[in-house]
């Protein structure tokens, strides 16, 4: 049963990435199913809005509820996971990428402005999975970005659509830790040597030098992920 994906944006144009490389292949392959939706197709007015001014006040626009219930029902089965993209989310994350790509159906909700009405994740939260997601401690312009990134993280994870399933075994986030550095060709560039111990051939000692050289990365770049952090 192939993951099947549904968008609902006012930018189609920014999913057009996901046609090329490995998440053009994945679709190709019939491993994954991508669908964009404009919301606009959803309004009933002249303008096709989409927002409006915030009940409270305060500055931006929030995007009005019935144009997303219209497009989210037009997508939504009882196997639906909603995805709201969004700061104030749960943080996303390698377990969260691999929980979606084993999903069924996602449903990405990508907000402009100042967001979405909070009735929308009120209305479907006792209806199916909702999740407000954050890609981390930042804020975009929209959930576009946040949706891309949340889609390539998860489908690479889906069953067949890597090549090579070795290489998320080693991978950053998914181990404790960061991964270690990587060295190709050629063995001097500009004055710098690859590792002696990497073209060394003893896969021991090319073990321990990469498991060392993770500690070092992690303690340097993400002490937080270190063991009992
Ligand atoms: C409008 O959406 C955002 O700004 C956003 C979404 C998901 N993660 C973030 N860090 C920001």
């Amino acid at each position: 049963m192939p993951l099947r994906i549904d968008v609902i944006t006012i930018f189609p144009d920014y999913f057009a990435p996901l046609q090329l490389s490995l998440m053009g292949k994945a679709q190709q392959s019939g491993l994954v199913t991508i669908a964009i939706h404009d919301l606009r197709e959803f309004t009933s007015d002249r303008h096709r809005s989409v927002d409006d001014t915030p009940y409270g006040g305060g500055a931006g626009m929030v995007m009005t509820p019935e144009p997303w219930g219209q497009a989210i029902d037009a997508v939504v089965t009882d196997q639906s996971t909603l995805i709201v993209p969004t700061p104030a989310g749960k943080l996303f994350s390698q377990p969260v990428a691999a929980e979606l790509a084993h999903s069924t159906h996602l449903i990405f909700a990508c907000g402009r402005y100042e967001g979405i009405d909070q009735r929308v994740v009120e209305y479907y939260r006792p209806r199916i999975d909702v999740r407000e997601l954050s890609i981390g401690d930042y804020v975009l312009a929209g959930g576009d970005v946040a949706t891309l990134a949340m889609i390539e993280a998860s489908v690479r994870l889906v069953p067949g659509v890597l090549g090579n399933p070795e290489s998320l075994v080693e991978e950053s986030h998914q181990l404790p830790g960061v991964e270690y550095p990587s060295y190709t060709k050629p063995p001097t560039w500009r004055g710098l040597d690859v590792p002696e111990v990497l073209l060394s051939g003893h896969h021991d000692q090319i073990a321990r030098w990469r498991a060392e050289q993770s500690t070092i990365r992690t303690t340097h770049n993400r002490p937080d992920l270190l063991p009992g952090s």
